[in-house]
């Protein structure tokens, strides 16, 4: 069988029956309260089997990274809602969670490798265990000429990189990505994409990815939940049938992608 007929037979991702739960929010709503109290999230109710990559998108302030706080415990949600991580009720930042916004977090006094090895040190992972883990981890992201450099030496692109690589490092179950690449020129963008797929066909965590780019939601995603304006709340919940393994070229080309990109961009007013 040739790679290329595999591609067509390989079925996309989506999870059997008996696969756990990775994220399970009922009933979450979000008040910031203030002087002016912002109405952020009407209840959401969302659930994420383990391994499943999901995409959110949504209006600016419709409180995606709202939503991806509450999940990660940086943001209290209202009472009365539920938020479970993997089973577990949330209260504060749960065990087996990967964060990467779109500023990254790196140090800039600590080298690329320090700043690589630092949140699994943080969590307790062993000197020597982390120093087992960082080499793979800079090759696999095409940063080992950079190891002794610092965060102000590399490109965007490239600290965006070691960003990705702090948080995997750790071996997370469950990755938040808010807009990770999203301040990073378009080509950039286009190549991180395709080695976070790549990193995650190997590793197959459980991704919740918050971005403004309907072709990188369609190229990315089994799954793409689209929120409304603010107040947001999911207004569609639309499954990806595009076959995986996926590279940009031909997934791209697929009348599937050029469909889904099209009812994504309708559902929120683009076209
Ligand atoms: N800590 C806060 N205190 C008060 N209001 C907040 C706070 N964080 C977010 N908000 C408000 O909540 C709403 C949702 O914000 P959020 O950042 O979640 O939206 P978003 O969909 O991620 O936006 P964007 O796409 O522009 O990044 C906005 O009106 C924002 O101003």
């Amino acid at each position: 069988m040739t790679r290329s007929t595999r591609r067509v037979m390989e079925p996309s991702a989506s999870p059997g029956p008996g696969t756990p739960t990775a994220v399970r929010l009922g009933g979450v709503s979000k008040t910031f309260r203030g002087r002016e109290d912002v109405r952020a999230l009407d209840p959401v109710d969302l659930t994420v089997p383990a391994g499943e990559f999901v995409a959110i998108v949504g209006p600016s302030g419709c409180g995606k990274s709202t939503l991806l706080r509450i999940v990660a415990g940086l943001v209290d949600a209202d009472p009365g809602g539920r938020v479970e991580v993997q089973g577990r009720p949330v209260d504060g930042t749960p065990p087996g969670l990967g964060v990467v916004f779109q500023t990254h977090n790196l140090l800039p006094w600590r080298t690329v490798e320090a700043n690589v090895g630092l949140g699994a040190r943080l969590a307790g992972v062993p000197k020597a265990e982390v120093a087992r883990r960082v080499p793979p981890m800079l090759e696999m992201l095409g940063l080992s000429g950079f190891a002794g450099k610092h965060p102000h030496e590399l490109s965007g692109g490239m600290r965006q990189r070691a960003a990705l690589g702090q948080a995997l490092v750790c071996r997370p179950d469950i990755l938040l990505l808010d807009e990770p690449f999203g301040a990073l020129d378009a080509l950039t963008r286009d190549r991180l994409n395709v080695e976070l797929l790549r990193i995650w066909q190997e590793l197959r965590q459980t991704v919740l990815l918050v971005t403004h780019s309907i072709a990188e939601a369609v190229f990315l995603a089994d799954r793409i939940i689209v929120m409304s304006q603010r107040p947001g709340t999911v207004v569609e919940d639309l499954r990806v049938d595009i076959a995986r393994p996926r590279d940009p070229a031909t997934t791209r080309a697929l009348p599937e992608f050029t469909e889904t990109a099209q009812r994504l961009s309708r559902l929120m007013g683009v076209t």
